[in-house]
């Protein structure tokens, strides 16, 4: 048994101020009995231009941010999943979209990078092609928790069941999806998506958002929810910054497992 947070967040442009942020949600997470948090995607940084994501993305062996996130895992002893940094690609125009995990004793112990990017154009004012400035990943990543396997996606994967299939394949019991839908995309498919995603694989989805409004005229949808592997919504928060919490089991995936054993059904 474990108990789990999801911690929304509404960033801005000012790395310092998201991390403050950032921090206190930890904070409350771990005072709330919480022993993995996840946050959203950007949550560092919900950048205003290219320049300043190129400025502030960092390497793999580290910086300022996954310096703040292991010292925060080290000493709230709190596994954190660090919703997405931009970290640094081989072009060098572009960076990744990278979720790490720390481990209790802050150490990185799994970096996932976004495989889907969202290139979309919704019409006017929600024109997205984060295929600009950004590179895919190409590699499905878990790691093993105290609690169960855990494994990342990251927002515009969620509309991607072939990923999460290839995350049951290895083994998840968990997944963290940090994200920053939109709006409108949010509103008709969001909730339905996390949940199908947790019933068809039977395993509980941790999914952060972003939600309010961004220094960079961005809305975002928030609706952090936290649902089990039979699809039951255990905790949401609808809108502005805050964190939601529950307990997890893996008795229960097993549960589900064996009651309606669907992933075990599986013919193609
Ligand atoms: O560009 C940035 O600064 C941060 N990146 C994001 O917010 C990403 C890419 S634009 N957002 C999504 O993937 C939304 C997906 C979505 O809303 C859907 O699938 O409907």
């Amino acid at each position: 048994m474990a108990t789990v947070a999801a911690i929304q967040m509404s960033s801005g442009r000012d790395v310092g101020a998201n991390l403050a942020a950032a921090e206190a949600g930890l904070r409350a997470a771990q005072a709330g009995g919480a022993q993995l948090a996840v946050l959203p995607e950007n949550f560092a940084l919900m950048a205003d231009s290219p320049s300043s994501r190129l400025r502030h993305a960092e390497t793999d062996d580290g910086g300022p941010i996954q310096d703040a996130l292991a010292y925060l895992s080290r000493t709230l002893s709190l596994w954190i999943v660090a919703g997405t940094i931009a970290l640094r690609s081989r072009d060098p125009a572009k960076v990744r979209s990278a979720c790490l995990v720390f481990d209790d004793r802050g150490e990185r112990v799994a970096r996932y990078d976004k495989i889907h990017l969202f290139d979309v154009d919704l019409g006017p004012g929600e024109r997205y092609a984060e295929s600009d400035a950004f590179e895919a990943g190409d590699t499905v990543v878990t790691v093993a928790t105290p609690w169960g396997r855990l494994g990342l996606a990251i927002c515009y994967d969620l509309r991607f069941p072939e990923l999460f299939r290839a995350l049951l394949d290895a083994g998840v019991e968990i997944v963290a999806l940090p994200a920053a839908f939109t709006v409108p995309t949010g509103a008709a498919h969001w909730e339905v998506l996390v949940r199908a995603r947790a019933i068809e694989n039977s395993c509980y989805i941790v999914a952060s958002a972003q939600g309010g409004r961004h220094d960079n005229g961005r809305a975002t949808f928030g609706h952090s929810l936290i649902v089990d592997p039979w699809g039951a919504v255990l905790a949401e928060r609808p809108e502005g910054p805050g964190i939601v919490t529950a307990q997890i089991d893996r008795a229960s995936v097993a549960a589900v497992r064996r009651r309606l054993p669907s992933v075990m059904h599986r013919r193609l």
